[in-house]
């Protein structure tokens, strides 16, 4: 069985597409459009380049975009005062700090701050919480630009057995709640769990953000299964996932490639969220 492509570059180009229309007519109607704040403390290269990719898929689509670029040496005080102004902004509908932050700064606090109807990346407690009860809210962009993708290539969900690797609260207990709100049967697996590979080779669709490269080999993995890769690691070689790819695509069903998986769909997802903020709460 021939293993096919996730395709998350050229269904993130489509959702871009939809959401520049809807700007246009927003710019055309004379309202405000809708404003997107990124906020970047210290001079990490890769969320440099993240970063840089967020402020001109805005452009792209017509967003106003405002970037903060704080020095390294920022303090937790200058950083909640930045979020209270932005909390204020009426141009601004979407707040987001890049993350990881410095590790002098308190990131739950800051993500605290935020307020729930400008937190864009759908961190803040009552956005995870209203997430883990299936009430309305904004979700997590990655989260999110998984189950589209999912959604897209039509693979069914329902009663199949789904693994994540990982817990963090960005990735992989969002996407736990959404593929359990499917109907999915899902199991989480982390750092401490024992018989990794006894686990993951039960999984139909299986979830993999353990931040280690190549970390997911063929034997692990399920003959036809579903494999998500959110890994992002920059190894001499060049960008690898966490998913061993040439490998586990001799078994795999389906498989998303790292770059062009889950990473350009994050960014088509913090699009929509910030439109659907837009609309919502402006
Ligand atoms: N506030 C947030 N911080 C972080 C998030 C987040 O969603 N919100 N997620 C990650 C990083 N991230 C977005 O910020 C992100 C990661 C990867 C990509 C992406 O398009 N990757 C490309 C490769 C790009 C490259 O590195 O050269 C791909 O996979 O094709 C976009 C966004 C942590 N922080």
């Amino acid at each position: 069985m021939e293993c096919k492509i996730l395709d998350g570059k050229k269904v993130a180009s489509e959702v871009r597409e939809r959401i520049a229309v809807m700007v246009k007519e927003i710019r055309e109607s004379g309202k405000v459009p809708p404003g997107l704040a990124v906020v970047l403390v210290g001079d990490n290269p890769a969320s440099k380049v993240y970063v840089g990719q967020k402020e001109k898929a805005c452009k792209e689509v017509g967003f106003e975009s405002f970037l903060y670029h704080l020095p390294e040496a920022t303090t937790q005080e200058e950083l909640l005062n930045l979020v209270g102004q932005l909390n204020e902004d009426p141009n601004v509908h979407g707040i987001l700090v890049q993350l990881p932050l410095p590790k002098h700064l308190n990131e739950t606090e800051v993500i605290e701050a935020i307020r729930p109807e400008k937190d864009v990346d759908g961190f803040h407690p009552m956005n995870l919480g209203k997430l883990v009860a299936g009430l309305p809210c904004t979700v997590p962009c990655t989260p999110k630009g998984i189950m589209h993708l999912l959604e897209y290539y039509g693979i069914e969900i329902e009663g199949k057995n789904a693994v994540v690797v990982g817990r963090s609260n960005i990735v992989g207990k969002p996407v736990a709640h959404l593929l359990l709100q499917k109907n999915a049967t899902v199991t989480i697996c982390h750092s401490r769990t024992r018989n990794l590979e006894d686990i993951t080779k039960e999984a139909d669709i299986l979830v993999v953000a353990a931040g280690r490269p190549h970390f997911i080999t063929q034997h692990m993995v399920k003959k036809g299964a579903v494999v998500v890769d959110v890994g992002i690691n920059r190894l001499e070689s060049g960008l690898v996932g966490d998913v061993d790819f040439d490998g586990v695509r001799l078994r795999a069903s389906w498989i998303t490639p790292v770059p062009g998986g889950v990473g350009p769909m994050t960014i088509a997802m913090l699009l929509e969220n910030t439109l659907e903020m837009y609309e919502r709460f402006s």
